[in-house]
This record gives structure tokens, sequence and C-alpha cells, in this order.
């Protein structure tokens, strides 16, 4: 079964979000192995100056890298990244999991995103609109396209 790893900089708070990502966490039970990380945001002052926000972030991804085993595949969201359909992420998911590679594991950024390092290193930069989302909301969104992409791989009508 294939792993998903989800990595999330930033506390999801809001219950309207917490009921949403259970859902998506419970149907994709039965599909992959889904472990979700949250990591707490770096603290910055109100209006932090772009070398606060770079240090902050440079923590952040130190936090992030800690939390992947070396073999693993990542995928970070970023709104700069490639526009996939839900096809082609299901293609990208039905691969993985005929392939050797068995951690795949999504990166969600915090409030100011993710460290370009991690970025770099990352296999897939995955964009999910041109639009920038609340993190807290890219989550509920990227648990919905894997649990589609599953869904799509075995031909259910659930993806129209
Ligand atoms: C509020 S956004 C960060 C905005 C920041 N200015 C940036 O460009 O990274 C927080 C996180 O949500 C995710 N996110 C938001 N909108 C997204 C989009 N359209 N596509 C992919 N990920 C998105 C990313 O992981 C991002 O790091």
């Amino acid at each position: 079964m294939l792993s998903v790893h989800l990595i999330c900089v930033g506390k999801l708070k809001e219950k309207f979000y917490l009921e949403a990502c259970k859902e998506y966490e419970k149907r994709l039970g039965g599909y992959c192995k889904l472990t979700l990380t949250e990591l707490p945001e770096e603290k910055l002052p109100q209006n932090p100056t772009q070398g606060q926000i770079d240090q902050a972030l440079a923590k952040e991804a130190d936090a992030i890298r800690a939390k992947f085993p070396p073999s693993a595949s990542l995928v970070a969201l970023c709104v700069e990244g490639k526009l996939r359909s839900s096809e082609e992420l299901a293609k990208i998911m039905e691969d993985w999991q005929q392939s050797s590679a068995k951690h795949l594991v999504f990166l969600i950024g915090g409030s100011y995103g993710l460290h370009p390092s991690i970025k770099q290193q990352a296999w897939l930069k995955l964009s999910m609109s041109p639009m920038t989302f609340p993190h807290h909301l890219a989550r509920v969104m990227l648990l919905e396209q894997v649990y589609r992409a599953f869904k799509i791989n075995e031909g259910s009508s659930y993806h129209k």
C-alpha cells in the first residue's frame, strides 16, 4: 500500500477545516497509509523584514526535512508550481504505486509559504491554481484531490 505523508506548517484550528480534513483522512484510509504531520509556524513580529521571514522559513524547512525518510519523493505545494489536472495527478499516483518508491510526501507551507531550498529539493512543485489559498484550505483541497486521484484510478463515478 502506498504511504502518503502530508507535512503541513501551521496548526489547523477552525472546526470546519478540521472536520473536512477528518472526512478525507477517513476516506483515504481505504486507499493508502496516510500520515499527517503538523509543524508549528515560526513566530514572527507584526511587520517582519524579508530577512526575518527568510530565517523563519529556513527553520521551518529544517523541521520539515527531519520528518521524511531520505528515500521519499517530495511534492511541494506552491502557487507558482506546475498546474496538473486531477487525471494527471491520478496518473502520477498510479505510477508511484507501481514504482519501488513507496513514500510520497506532500508539503504545504505556512502563511509565508515554503523556503526556496525545500521547493528546490522537491521532485514536483505542484500548483492547484495561480490563486493563493490559505494553507488550511489548501490542506483540505489537497486531501480531496488525493482522494479523487484514488477514485479516478479505480474507475469510480466519483470523478465526473
Ligand atoms: C498562504 S499560502 C503562502 C503564500 C506565499 N505568499 C507563497 O507564495 O508561498 C500557504 C501555503 O498554502 C499552499 N497553497 C496556497 N495556495 C496554493 C495554490 N494555489 N497551489 C498550491 N499550493 C497552495 C502552499 O503550500 C503555501 O505554501
